[in-house]
């Protein structure tokens, strides 16, 4: 079986005296050839998942395969299949050139030296990063520094490609470059980010994590539709527990967005329809009661670019 499958893995962390259940019986699939996208909130186990995709953790329990190896029994064949990115500062050799740092780390990972060579003036051209190739990295901005990320994690022309955060810190521009540059690879792709409106443009299936499950996935369609008509109306008082879906507040009156299965809980003025969005998704699936009086942390927090 190619691509990645994940099946009912447990992850616990025991940490001086104390466990924290990071994932909690997770199954999902992402298909050979796809970009598929984890979203969920800070400690829902993103970042555990994608360790566990490349054997940095091992599960407690489940079963997960990388183009069909499993990633406990068959290590060393799942990170010849992977190509990793993740955010860190200490990724690279700061006086090195990108190209040196990539022929580096390509003689690393068992190229020979004119391999490595014509892989790093492959991959730098793939990521838009070749005039750049022989500039210091310490001179690179972030956009360059992702980008060299993602070529490194190209060097050996791995079939999957595993992204934690990859456009985190990016400008608008730099980061559809950057999408477009995922697109153009054509490999199975499985990447992990904040900002939901990325994650749509650039996925074929998203999954939602929240604490340690996958609550809900499909294709960005698919789960908009799973959460039925969505309306938009006016309240004078939030119900307890509804706080979730306040969009904003005005004058003496919240405006409230939320899918129709809610509506029975709460009397809402000047009703009308919307297009559901990703966000509607997210909030419905994901999002616990945010503070309504907070109204710059708009739907649980500044991170969500609209
Ligand atoms: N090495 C570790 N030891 C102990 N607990 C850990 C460890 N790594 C992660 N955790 C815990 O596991 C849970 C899941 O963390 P994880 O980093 O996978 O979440 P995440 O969804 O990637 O979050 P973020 O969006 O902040 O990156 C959190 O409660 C976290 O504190």
């Amino acid at each position: 079986m190619s691509g990645i499958v994940v099946t009912d893995i447990v992850k616990i962390y025991s940490t001086r005296g104390k466990e924290v259940k990071a994932l909690d019986g997770v199954s999902f699939e992402a298909r050979k050839g796809e970009i598929t996208s984890i979203v969920g909130h800070n400690g829902a186990g993103k970042t555990t998942m994608l360790k566990i995709l490349s054997t940095l953790v091992i599960p407690t329990s489940g079963t997960a395969t990388v183009n069909g190896y499993d990633v406990v029994k068959d290590e060393k064949k799942v990170r010849e299949n992977i190509g990793l990115v993740t955010v860190s500062d200490r990724l690279f050799y700061y006086r090195l050139t990108g190209f040196d740092n990539l022929i580096f780390f390509g003689v690393l990972q068992g190229l020979s030296l004119s391999d490595a060579k014509r892989r790093a003036n492959d991959v730098l051209e793939l990521v838009d990063l070749y005039e750049w190739k022989n500039t210091q990295y310490m001179k690179y901005s972030t956009g360059m520094q992702r980008k060299l990320a993602l070529a490194r994690a190209l060097l050996t022309d791995p079939p999957v490609i595993l992204l934690d955060e990859p456009t985190l810190g990016l400008d608008p521009v730099s980061g559809r470059v950057f999408r477009e540059n995922l697109q153009k690879l054509k490999k199975t792709v499985l990447l992990t980010s904040h900002y939901l409106k990325e994650v749509e443009d650039l996925s074929k299936r998203i999954i939602v994590f929240k604490k340690g499950h996958a609550v809900a996935s499909g294709e960005p369609q698919e789960l908009k539709s799973s959460i039925g008509k969505v309306y938009e109306g006016k309240v004078y008082e939030v119900p307890s527990g509804m706080e979730r879906y306040v969009v904003k507040i005005e004058g003496n009156y919240a405006v409230m967005r939320l899918p129709e299965r809610e509506i029975h809980n709460v009397e809402l003025y000047d009703l009308r329809e919307v297009t559901p969005t990703m966000d509607d998704v997210y909030v419905y699936f994901v999002e616990e009661g945010v503070d309504v009086t907070r109204e710059g942390r708009r739907r649980g927090g500044a991170r969500w670019r609209d």
